[in-house]
């Protein structure tokens, strides 16, 4: 950051084939990212719907087929690729709708560097271009045992590179599958206590017996890595973070009923029959707050799993793409990429300040 990024444009409205040749049936693009060339190629030509990613590492003479993670964009016309700060590549794809047709490629960025160490072969990652109420953090609320939490693994899995969760402190004992740091900070009720009277929690909450919180720190690490921040927290939570000077976008997800709740908490089994009880019973409360009290910008219901993540993702993803790029329909795609660079929000703050 701080430095303008180094933009250039290869084959930019270029309908024929870039020389590589490769087994693409499509249009290609390649682009240079230190020693290695990227070529992406999209199959338009037969039934296959696929973009595909190849890799020329210049310094050993070789290509490489890397990993690919994210969502990929869909079948195309043809594309153009940018090269932004060295480490992703926007593409610009023809065809496709106008809330559809900006995309990143993620090269050589911070999560794709991790997944290189962790898997120890090539990755590239795929992310969607988004701009204005799509960067706002979205906070995840609902009585416990609804599915917050399936329904955002949901959404970091299908969206990698664009969602952050905010790895919230609390003050229960972790769940044999749970890792400190990732699920939650484990930590003292004592450490808390001080911690939050120092100012470092966003909002914090007593839930079911236990301290829980989100610290500042939380929240701005995923800001930092460029992702939106997705909050797991309960109602008081919401209240408060409401009432901070953080916007957001706030969804409730409610269930079908007491009943299922209590079945899905019972199917869980990480609480005993008391502590289940216990959350029934703050449920109900939370249930007449969440539909009522106004803090909810999206009630959605979680009755089929499927069908509520078909909901969330309208919710949080696309207003604002279609919004934003709606615009650009009748211009020529050089000036989308033009206009696109200028205009994001998400780019400036991090390519342009
Ligand atoms: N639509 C659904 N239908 C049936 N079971 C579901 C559905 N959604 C989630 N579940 C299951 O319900 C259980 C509770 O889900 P989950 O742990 O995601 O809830 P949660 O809201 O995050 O709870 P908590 O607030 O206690 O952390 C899990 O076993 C999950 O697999
Ligand atoms: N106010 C906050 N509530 C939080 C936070 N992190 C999680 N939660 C909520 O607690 C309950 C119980 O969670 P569990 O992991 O023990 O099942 C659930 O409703 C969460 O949404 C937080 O930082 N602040």
């Amino acid at each position: 950051m701080g430095e303008a990024p180094v933009i250039y444009v290869e084959n930019l409205k270029d309908r024929f084939s870039n020389g590589f040749n490769l087994r693409f049936k499509g249009f290609e693009t390649s682009i240079d990212v230190g020693d290695k060339t990227f070529v992406i190629g999209s199959n338009n030509n037969d039934s296959i719907s696929s973009i595909e990613v190849q890799i020329y590492d210049k310094s050993k003479g070789k290509w490489v087929i890397p990993t690919v993670l994210g969502t990929e964009p869909k079948r195309y016309e043809g594309h153009s690729a940018i090269l932004l700060n060295e480490d992703r590549i926007m593409v610009i794809t023809w065809g496709s709708t106008p809330d559809d047709c900006i995309w990143f490629l993620e090269v050589d960025t911070e999560y794709v560097k991790q997944q290189k160490k962790a898997s120890g072969t090539e990755v590239v990652a795929w992310s969607k271009g988004v701009r204005g109420d799509a960067e706002k953090p979205v906070v995840i609320s609902g009585p416990s045992g609804v599915g917050k939490g399936t329904l955002i693994n949901m959404l970091m899995k299908e969206f990698p590179t664009m969602f952050g969760f905010s790895v919230s402190h609390t003050t229960r004992a972790p769940r044999s599958m749970e890792k400190n740091g990732v699920h939650y900070h484990f930590t003292e009720r004592s450490i808390m206590e001080k911690d939050i009277k120092d100012g470092k929690f966003l909002e914090f909450a007593s839930v079911h017996g236990n301290l829980y919180g989100t610290s500042t720190e939380a929240v701005e690490a995923v800001a930092d890595s460029g992702k939106r921040c997705i909050l797991d927290i309960d109602v008081q939570g919401a209240k408060s973070v409401r009432a901070s000077s953080l916007d957001a976008v706030f969804i409730f997800i409610s269930p079908p009923s007491v009943a299922k709740l209590e079945e899905r908490l019972h199917l869980r089994g990480t609480e005993t029959q008391e502590q289940i009880q216990k959350r029934l019973q703050n449920a109900k409360a939370e249930i007449e707050q969440g539909k009522s009290s106004g803090i909810f910008d999206h009630i959605l219901c979680n009755d089929h799993l499927e069908k509520c993540y078909d909901d969330l993702k309208v919710t949080s993803l696309s207003n604002s793409l279609s919004e934003c790029t709606s615009s650009f329909t009748n211009l020529d795609v050089d000036l989308v990429s033009f206009v696109f660079v200028i205009e994001t929000p998400w780019i400036r703050r991090n390519y342009l300040n």
